[in-house]
């Protein structure tokens, strides 16, 4: 088992470079199921467990995928099977969004129930309820969603209850290639949209108002292969933010593009925290005193709920009282029992946490809940007195390349070690003495 040691206490400066966004390259990666002609290139792809698994997936999908230097190439032009087993949706939830691709271009897909997850049920209900808007059946049995469409899906109207960022996605790759319009009102806004749009559209698909609530898409009669450069992480920007900030540290995050980050920055200047635009990313410079502030999430352009865990540490680094109240998953506070084994004080109301600062934050032994929790419990090991050992890290290789080393390179006194490597090595060593 793997794990991350950290020692508290140095200042983080130089440069880091953010890789291509796993929540955009995912969808697009689906998306190149469309395509019954030609090959897709991607570019900028990060080298992360979840690619790795929808890469698998689309293999059992029958596509030919090769993953190089950061570049993907896939070839959908065979025939397509429809069935994605619980093995893979289980390991990653965005495996469903093959569902949409292939309701579109084969008019069957069978994709395992994705079940609740560490934070919280996250039902997949606005998703059917656009595909069956859309004219498909869809039925749940052994474990399995099955949707079916007799010839081509229907362009139609679909009010979504809420701006899933799954149902945008999964509904605007089953409308590409439906007859007729789709409109899909209170559509997510999130630039992860805007790129899957732009992908999609270079495919030949006639997406417009991505980025807006309301996307319209008129449905073409085929999708060919194209090459696309996926947009930079926003949420690992945002983490590499924090960890310079909480460390008082001066750090150029390279590649994080501002206005995908405008509400984090907007809080984290409410705390002190000064930034300035450079040509190609962001300068962000800790100050010596940290504000308490309030944060709700919201739906892009709010507050994002995948920065809320990482935001935890450095408001328990700021004087005062901050309130953190998660509005889009109903259970994302896992990670605060960790936290507590740190020496804070983090009380749990409702959907709201409670910090009291400034902490007094002590290394400790701590476990990873999810992928986010997983750097957040990192960056506070970059303050506090002492070790912090964090376990459990398959939740981070899900969403951060080379974590322990972007963080050395800026200073940090960290490392990741295997627990079998040196138990191998003390092995070694004790057959070694044994012998002499
Ligand atoms: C791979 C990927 O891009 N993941 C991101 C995506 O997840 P994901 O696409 O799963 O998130 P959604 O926007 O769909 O979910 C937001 C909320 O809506 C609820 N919901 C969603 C769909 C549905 O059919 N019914 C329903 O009730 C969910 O349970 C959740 O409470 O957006 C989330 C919100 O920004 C991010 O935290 C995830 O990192
Ligand atoms: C919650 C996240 O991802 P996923 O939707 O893939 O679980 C995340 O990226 O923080």
């Amino acid at each position: 088992m793997d794990k991350i040691i950290v020692r508290g206490g140095r200042r983080l400066t130089g440069t880091v470079k953010v890789e291509g966004a796993k929540n955009a390259v995912l969808p697009v990666i689906a998306a190149s199921l469309l395509a019954s002609e030609g090959k897709s290139t991607i570019y900028d792809v990060p080298s992360l467990a979840d690619v790795y698994t929808i890469n698998e997936v689309l293999r059992l999908l029958n596509a030919e995928v090769a993953f190089k230097n950061n570049m993907i190439e896939v070839d959908a032009t065979k025939p397509l099977k429809t069935e994605a087993p619980f093995e893979y949706v289980r390991k990653m939830r965005a495996s469903v969004l093959v569902m949409g691709p292939l309701l579109a271009r084969v008019g069957h897909a069978r994709v395992a129930l994705p079940g609740g997850c560490a934070i919280g049920s996250r039902p997949i209900d606005q998703h059917l309820k656009g595909f069956e808007a859309m004219g498909a059946t869809v039925q749940v049995g052994n474990g399995f969603l099955e949707a079916k469409v007799n010839g081509r899906l229907r362009g139609t109207k679909i009010y979504l209850d809420f701006p899933s960022v799954g149902a945008t996605e999964n509904i605007m790759m089953a409308a590409v290639l439906a007859e007729g319009t789709t409109i899909i009102e209170n559509a997510a806004k999130e630039p992860e949209i805007v790129d899957l749009a732009n992908f999609l559209n270079a495919m030949g698909a006639k997406v417009r108002g991505a980025g807006t609530g309301t996307i319209k898409i008129e449905g073409v009669n085929k999708m060919r292969g194209a090459s696309h450069c996926v947009i930079p992480d926003r949420i690992e920007a945002g983490t590499f933010l924090i960890a310079a900030a909480i460390t008082q540290g001066d750090v150029i995050v390279k590649g994080a593009v501002p206005e995908h980050l405008s509400a984090l920055i907007a809080k984290m200047e409410e705390m002190g925290v000064r930034f300035e635009e450079k040509e190609d990313g962001i300068r962000v410079i800790g100050p010596e005193k940290l504000k308490a502030v309030d944060i709700k999430t919201m739906p892009y352009p709010g507050f994002p709920t995948d920065m809320q865990s990482q935001m935890m540490p450095l408001l328990l680094k700021a004087e005062g009282t901050s309130v953190i109240t998660e509005t889009v998953f109903e259970n994302r506070f896992m990670h605060v029992e960790e936290f507590r084994r740190m020496n804070c004080d983090i009380k749990i109301e409702g959907r709201s946490a409670i910090i009291t600062g400034p902490a007094n934050l002590q290394g400790a032994e701590v476990a990873a809940t999810d992928l986010r929790a997983a750097a957040a419990l990192i960056i506070a090991g970059l303050v506090a007195e002492g070790y912090t050992r964090v376990v459990e890290l398959h939740h981070l290789d899900r969403g951060y390349y080379n974590f322990t080393e972007k963080l050395a390179s800026l200073g940090a006194d960290i490392e990741r070690i295997n627990e079998d490597t040196i138990k191998k090595a003390a092995d070694i060593a004790n057959v070694q003495s044994n012998l002499a």
